[in-house]
C-alpha cells in the first residue's frame, strides 16, 4: 500500500499544534489534559524520527517501509481514537476538547487509518522469521563497528550469565565489570583529556542498548558513571574533575547515585539528607533509599541541604563523598554509614540499598564546583544524559522481548503448527517490532539533539517516555506468547519483564517526564 508518510507527518503535526493551542484554556492542574499532550507531542515526534531513519537509509529495504506503515497507522489510530498514557489511561481526544480536530485529522489521514494492516503485520512477522531485521545502519561513522564489538561481548559474556545471576541475586562478576571497562564502557563520553574516549551519547546510546539487550544489569552498570561524569564534567572544579574523571573513565572507581530519600522521590527539591561544615569537613546526616550499587561502589554523588534554613532546590548541594568498597560481609564499611538491602523484582546484579548516614564525614573539597546552592540545577542537566540512556536502556530490554517471543513462536507448536502462524501471535510481534523501532529512532534523535550541546530535556524526556513503555509492552507480548512456560522463573522472559517495568519509573516516573515535556513546550522551548 503506498501512503504519503509527509502528507501524514504534516497532518499530525498540524494536531498537535491545536492540542498546544487548547491548552491555553487548560489550567496545568488538569494533567490529563497536559499530560497528555505531551504525549501527542511524544508521539509525532516518533513519526519524524522514523521518516528520518527511512530517509537515511535511502528510502529504507522492503521491511523497513511495512514497519514505518505500521507505525504511522498505529499512531494516527491512537491520536484520533486513543493514545496510552498509562495501562488504564487512554488519552482521547475529547479530553482536550478535539473531538471534532480529531475527526477531521482521522479524515485527512483516512488512506491509512481506515485500512487493513493485516497483510502487513503479517508479512513483518514473516520477515521477522526468516531472520530479517529492520535497517540499523547509522550515517554517523564508526558507530556500527562499536555496535558490532559490544553486541559480540553481549552474545559471549552477558547473554549466557545473565539469567543465572539474576536467579542467584549475584552482583555483575568484577570481571564482567572488568571487561567492560576495559571496552571503554565507562569512559565512552567523558572528554580525552580526562582519560575518556570523548565520544558522543548516541554512541552512549548504541553501547547501552547492546548491553541492556543482554540484560538490563549490564546496561545500567555505566548508568552512574555517566551521572557522575556529567556531574564533574559539566560543575566540578578543575581540581575535581583531574582527580575523578580519568579515574571514572577508567572504571577504577565504580560511583553511586544517591539522591532518592524514604519520603522523598519525584519531589527532589523537598530532600531532608544535611551535611554541614565541622572543622573544615563536611559531616553528613539522614536516610537515603533505592540507592543501586551502593555497597560495592566508591564514591557517592550526593545531594543534599547544606543550608539547613532553606526549603525546595535552593539549599540543595552536590557533594562527591569517596567510600570504602564494601563486600558481601561487610557491605558497609565507612564509619557514620549503613545499609540494607532491598528485595526487588529485577534490576538485579549490582543491588538496590537503603542507607543511613549518622555523622558520616566528607573532605572539605568534596562540594561540587566549589559551591553551594546549585545541586539541584546541576543534577537536572545531568538528568538530560541520564534519561537518554535510560531511553537506550529501555530499546535494548524491548529488542530482547521480541527476540524471545520470536524465538517460542517458531519452536512452539500447538494446533499442529507453529504458534507464530497464528494471526494474534504474529500481529504482537510486528508491533513489537514496530514499537522498537519507534521508540530506538526517538532515542536516536535525543542523543543526536543532546550532542549538538543544546538543552533537550523535552527530547530527553520524550525518548525516555515512549521506550520504558515499548520495554513495558513488548515484555508483556513476549510474555503472553510464552503462555504458562513465560510465568516460569526458569524462563528468561521471566526476567525480561521484571526488568522492564522499572524503566516507566526511575529516572522521573512517566508522569514525571510528561510533565517536564508538556511545561517545556509550552514555554516555547524544543
Ligand atoms: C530498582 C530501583 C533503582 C533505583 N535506583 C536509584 C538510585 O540509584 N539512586 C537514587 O537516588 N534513586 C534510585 N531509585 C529511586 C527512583 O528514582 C524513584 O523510585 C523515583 O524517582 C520515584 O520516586 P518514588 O519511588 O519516591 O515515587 P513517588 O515520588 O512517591 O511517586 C509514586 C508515583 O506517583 C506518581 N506521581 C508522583 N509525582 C507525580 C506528579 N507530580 N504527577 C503525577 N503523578 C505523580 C507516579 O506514578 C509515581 O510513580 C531507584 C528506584 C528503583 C525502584
Amino acid at each position: 500500500m503506498s501512503v504519503d508518510l509527509g502528507k501524514v507527518l504534516g497532518a499530525a503535526r498540524g494536531y498537535r499544534d491545536l492540542a498546544r493551542a487548547a491548552l491555553a484554556d487548560i489550567p496545568a492542574t488538569n494533567q490529563r489534559a497536559h499530560h497528555g499532550f505531551a504525549w501527542i507531542a511524544t508521539s509525532v515526534a516518533a513519526l519524524e524520527a522514523v521518516a528520518d531513519w527511512l530517509a537515511a537509509n535511502g528510502g529504507g529495504t522492503e521491511l523497513d517501509r511495512q514497519v514505518a506503515l505500521l507505525g504511522f497507522a498505529e499512531t494516527l489510530a491512537q491520536l484520533t481514537g486513543g493514545l496510552p498514557m498509562g495501562q488504564n489511561e487512554l488519552l482521547r481526544p475529547g479530553d482536550l476538547g478535539l473531538a471534532g480536530e480529531a475527526r477531521d485529522l482521522a479524515l485527512a489521514c483516512a488512506d491509512l487509518i481506515d485500512a487493513d494492516h493485516a497483510a502487513t503485520r503479517t508479512a513483518v512477522a514473516a520477515a521477522l522469521a526468516a531472520g530479517q531485521w529492520p535497517s540499523e545502519g547509522l550515517p554517523e561513522a564508526d558507530l556500527d563497528t562499536i555496535r558490532d564489538q559490544f553486541r559480540r561481548f553481549t552474545e559471549a559474556e552477558i547473554l549466557p550469565n545473565a539469567h543465572k545471576w539474576h536467579l542467584a541475586n549475584d552482583l555483575i562478576p568484577d570481571a564482567t565489570v572488568q571487561a567492560m571497562a576495559d571496552l571503554g564502557t565507562f569512559g565512552a563520553t567523558i572528554p580525552a583529556e580526562f582519560g575518556g574516549l570523548g565520544l558522543s551519547k548516541l554512541v552512549m546510546c548504541v553501547i547501552t542498548e547492546e548491553l541492556s539487550r543482554g540484560w538490563i544489569g549490564a546496561g545500567s552498570l555505566g548508568t552512574r558513571s555517566e551521572i557522575a561524569g556529567e556531574l564533574v564534567a559539566m560543575g566540578g572544579t578543575p581540581e575535581q574533575q583531574q582527580h575523578w574523571l580519568p579515574k571514572i573513565a577508567s572504571g577504577e572507581i565504580l560511583p553511586t547515585a544517591v539522591f532518592t530519600e524514604p519520603d522523598t522521590g519525584s519531589d527532589l527539591g523537598s530532600l531532608q539528607t544535611r551535611a554541614r561544615l565541622v572543622e573544615g569537613e563536611w559531616v553528613i546526616d539522614g536516610a537515603k533509599t533505592w540507592i543501586t550499587h551502593a555497597s560495592r561502589s566508591d564514591l557517592m554523588t550526593l545531594l543534599c541541604r547544606t543550608r539547613p534554613d532553606t526549603q525546595g532546590y535552593a539549599g540543595l548541594s552536590m557533594l562527591l563523598v569517596p567510600k570504602p568498597r564494601g563486600t558481601d560481609a561487610d557491605p558497609f564499611q565507612a564509619a557514620g554509614m549503613s545499609g540494607s538491602e532491598i528485595e526487588v523484582l529485577g534490576y538485579r546484579g549490582m543491588r538496590e540499598y537503603a542507607l543511613q548516614f549518622d555523622g558520616l564525614k566528607a573532605p572539605g573539597d568534596a562540594l561540587l564546583g566549589g559551591e553551594e546552592g546549585q545541586g539541584f540545577k546541576q543534577l537536572m542537566r545531568t538528568f538530560e544524559a541520564a534519561r537518554i540512556q535510560t531511553a537506550a536502556r529501555a530499546v535494548g530490554v524491548a529488542k530482547r522481548a521480541l527476540e524471545l517471543g520470536l524465538s517460542y513462536a517458531l519452536s512452539r507448536k500447538q494446533f499442529g503448527k507453529a504458534l507464530l502462524h497464528f494471526p494474534r501471535v504474529a500481529d504482537k510481534l510486528a508491533m513489537s517490532l514496530t514499537d522498537f523501532v519507534l521508540s530506538r529512532e526517538l532515542t536516536y534523535a535525543a542523543a543526536r539533539a543532546k550532542d549538538t550541546g543544546k538543552r533537550c530535556d523535552i527530547e530527553a524526556g520524550m525518548a525516555k517516555l515512549l521506550a520504558a513503555r515499548a520495554a513495558w509492552a513488548n515484555a508483556d507480548a513476549s510474555l503472553q506468547i510464552h503462555g504458562g512456560n513465560g510465568y516460569a522463573l526458569e524462563y528468561e522472559i521471566s526476567r525480561v519483564l521484571c526488568d522492564a517495568r522499572i524503566l516507566n519509573i526511575f529516572e522521573g516516573a512517566a508522569e514525571i517526564q510528561a510533565q517536564v515535556i508538556a511545561r517545556g513546550l509550552l514555554e516555547g522551548r524544543n
